[in-house]
């Protein structure tokens, strides 16, 4: 199974992170240039480190076309979707200050969200913290695609492997976007070409978290997901990983194999395997 899922998402047992970083920002500033009528990139910045590196690489890559083709009309649009105060709004702005992006708003998604768990209350459905959390992710996906509805612009996602394996993402929440170009890296790949560029070391060393439920701030990715990055990325490179470790990403691969399907149709039978 683990040669199966390496192949699916297309993950390099070992990277070049100045190939890869090359490989990103041609891809974006190839989208736009083959799409005449798209203007640029929308894009969350969590202070985490998936966006702080597709944020930095949209914004190379619209540098690049700025300078290329002489014009101005290109533009990176990073938006801070904080839900209330956020507790390391820190390093969302030490993210920002390290991508320059061309455009910086801010939505503070919190009143939608309230909005939404109050309309929800009144037909008899009580929200789970947990399931408030997607509905908090659902709300920044709304936000970036307005964005980029009026500024003629697509969404970046930053799906990865180590997401795409396990699922880790809230279905047409943060995994509903144009663009991915992350995705076929895992975590630590992901980290070096970080490095590479120059990153604050406290944002690509930072401990990966979702941050979407209340009753347990920041909690990091891998105590939700029962198994560590290192183990996950071990498993993607093609390398021995404990066994309890590759049962345990294999289940969650297997459980979210819907998120990796357009919506399932009477021709599908992707689910019965
Ligand atoms: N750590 C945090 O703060 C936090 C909080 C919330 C969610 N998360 C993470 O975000 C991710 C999203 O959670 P989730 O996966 O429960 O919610 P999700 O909304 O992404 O996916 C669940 C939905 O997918 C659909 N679905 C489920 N099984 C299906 C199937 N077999 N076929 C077709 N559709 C199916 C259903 O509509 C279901 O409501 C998870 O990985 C979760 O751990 C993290
Ligand atoms: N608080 C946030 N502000 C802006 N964008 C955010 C925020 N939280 C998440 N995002 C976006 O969603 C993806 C996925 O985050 P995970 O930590 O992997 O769940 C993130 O890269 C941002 O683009
Ligand atoms: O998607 P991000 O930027 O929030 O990164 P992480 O997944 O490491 O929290
Ligand atoms: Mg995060």
């Amino acid at each position: 199974m683990q040669k199966v899922i390496i192949e699916e998402l297309q993950v390099k047992s070992t990277i070049d992170p100045q190939e890869e970083i090359r490989r990103s920002v041609d891809f974006l500033k190839e989208y736009l240039r083959h799409h005449s009528f798209l203007k640029g990139f929308v894009l969350g910045i969590s202070g985490g480190q998936d966006s702080t590196l597709a944020g930095k690489l949209a914004q190379i890559a619209v540098n690049e076309l700025k300078e290329e083709t002489g014009s101005d009309n290109y533009t990176f649009y990073a938006v801070r979707l904080p839900y209330g105060v956020q507790l390391d709004e820190n390093d969302c702005q030490d993210a920002l200050a390290f991508i320059q992006p061309d455009v910086t708003y801010t939505v503070n998604i919190k009143e939608a969200v309230q909005a939404s768990e109050s309309a929800l209350k009144e037909i008899g459905i009580d929200l789970t913290d947990f399931a408030k959390g997607n509905e908090k992710a659902r709300e920044r996906m709304k936000v970036q695609y307005s964005i980029a509805a009026m500024k003629s612009a697509v969404v970046i996602g930053t799906d990865h492997a180590a997401e795409a394996l396990t699922g880790f993402y809230t279905k047409y929440g943060d995994g509903g976007a144009d663009v991915v170009p992350l995705f076929r890296l895992n975590k630590r790949q992901g980290r070096e070409m970080l490095e590479l560029l120059g990153a604050p070391e406290h944002l690509y060393l930072k401990v990966p978290t979702a941050d979407l439920e209340e009753d347990r701030p920041q909690l990091p990715d891998e105590v939700a997901l029962g198994v560590s990055y290192e183990q996950i990325d071990d498993y993607l490179e093609g390398k021995s990983v404990p066994d309890a470790a590759a049962q345990r990403i294999e289940e969650l691969y297997k459980k979210s194999a819907h998120k990796r399907h357009l919506p399932i149709t009477v021709y599908d039978d992707f689910w019965k395997k």
